[in-house]
């Protein structure tokens, strides 16, 4: 991602802004994309409107929103980079956002306050989410969805039902964004491990919310000698670390900017796996046979057609089994809770 926004700062600004093929992004050819973000003049989606607008595998950006878009997509749109942008303002125009496009981005929906859990988001952004859904199913059925909006454990089984009774439904297609998660691990064990944090892998699974979060720390790369006692800090600190922004935000919303950092990684890596670059994997919540749970988080090999394939838990810590065991009642409850919803 950074490379390839230094890429774009330094070559493609001066670039033409219509090239239908274009070379020199890692070795590949670089056809047109279109990404859409819907929630776009939110507190996530403008950062992450941004990033997109610095992202030179898109050609065009879409950025939808109830509220606020014009000024946003003016705003951006100013950016010299390859995509052209246009807003799209009200109901009426979400087809039109969508219509062609390659990957869509979902950070729309309420955010936390201090004291609520992503569950007390439910009740209004099931409701969006399953809404947004219904037009993906009509206008872009093919397009990546990289679900953001909160209870992720549940609006990515929420997305799964609406696109079922449309017919639409390809598990392929349908991530619930959990980079966030690996982004906190791997600044925290960087942190602790006294390792470069640009070196640092970190595969985290299982689910968005709580313990439902479990980081492999006995995977992590770097190598360090970390003890018992600070595996378990650390755990807990990913596990907390949306809540640790709530608390500090004190009223003012979640993570947007961590957030919209974490939702470009992604967004990028279905975009480079669409456009056949080899061994994209990134952790995701997706449907998944990795263990009795419909859908879960792991490691995901993407490539042209999505999700080519989910990869497995690997060899687990004691730690990380318990924690495993203990995470499954909860997650499976969300699952079932953003199911009932969409089933109704
Ligand atoms: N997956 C993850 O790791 C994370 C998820 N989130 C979630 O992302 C969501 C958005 O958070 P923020 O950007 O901070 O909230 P925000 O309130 O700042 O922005 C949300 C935006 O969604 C828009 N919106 C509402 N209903 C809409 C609809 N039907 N169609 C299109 N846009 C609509 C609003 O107008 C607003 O601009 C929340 O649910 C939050 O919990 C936040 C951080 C991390
Ligand atoms: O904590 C929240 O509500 C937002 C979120 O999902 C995160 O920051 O991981």
């Amino acid at each position: 991602m950074r490379t390839s926004m230094l890429r774009s700062i330094k070559s493609l600004t001066t670039s033409p802004s219509s090239h239908v093929l274009r070379r020199g992004y890692a070795s590949e050819a670089v056809p047109d994309r279109k990404v859409a973000v819907l929630g776009a003049a939110g507190g996530i989606g403008q950062p992450l409107s941004l990033l997109m607008k610095l992202n030179p595998l898109v050609s065009n950006l879409a950025l939808y929103d109830i509220a606020n878009t014009p000024g946003v997509a003016a705003d951006v749109s100013h950016i010299n980079t390859r995509s052209e942008v246009v807003g799209y303002a009200s109901d009426a125009e979400l087809g039109k956002a969508l219509e062609g496009a390659d990957v869509v981005i979902i950070p729309a929906g309420v955010p936390r306050k201090p004291g609520m859990t992503r569950d007390d988001l439910f009740n209004i952004n099931a409701g969006i989410v399953k809404g947004l859904c219904e037009a993906i199913a009509k206008y872009c059925p093919k397009a990546l969805v990289n679900m953001i909006s909160n209870p992720v454990n549940s609006t990515v089984p929420i997305a799964s039902e609406v696109f079922k009774k449309a017919g639409t439904y390809d598990p392929k297609r349908l991530f619930g964004v959990t980079t966030l998660d690996v982004v906190r691990a791997k600044t925290f064990y960087a942190g602790k491990a006294k390792v470069p944090v640009a070196e640092v892998n970190v595969p985290v699974v299982g689910g968005h919310a709580g313990i439902t979060i479990l980081p492999l720390f006995s995977q992590a790369t770097p190598k360090a000698n970390l003890s018992n006692e600070e595996i378990t800090a650390l755990t807990k600190r990913t596990q907390d670390g949306g809540t640790e922004v709530v608390e500090a935000k004190a009223g003012k919303g979640s993570a947007t900017l961590s957030m919209a950092y974490a939702g470009a990684i992604f967004a990028d890596a279905c975009l480079k796996g669409l456009n056949g670059v080899p061994d994209v994997v990134e952790c995701s919540f997706v449907e998944s046979t990795v263990t009795e749970l419909p859908f879960f988080a792991s490691k995901v090999r993407i490539g042209k057609n999505g999700v080519e394939e989910v990869l497995g838990l690997g060899a687990l810590s004691d730690y990380e089994r318990e924690g495993l065991e203990k995470l499954k009642p909860e997650l499976k409850s969300s699952i079932e809770k953003g199911i009932k919803f969409a089933s109704q």
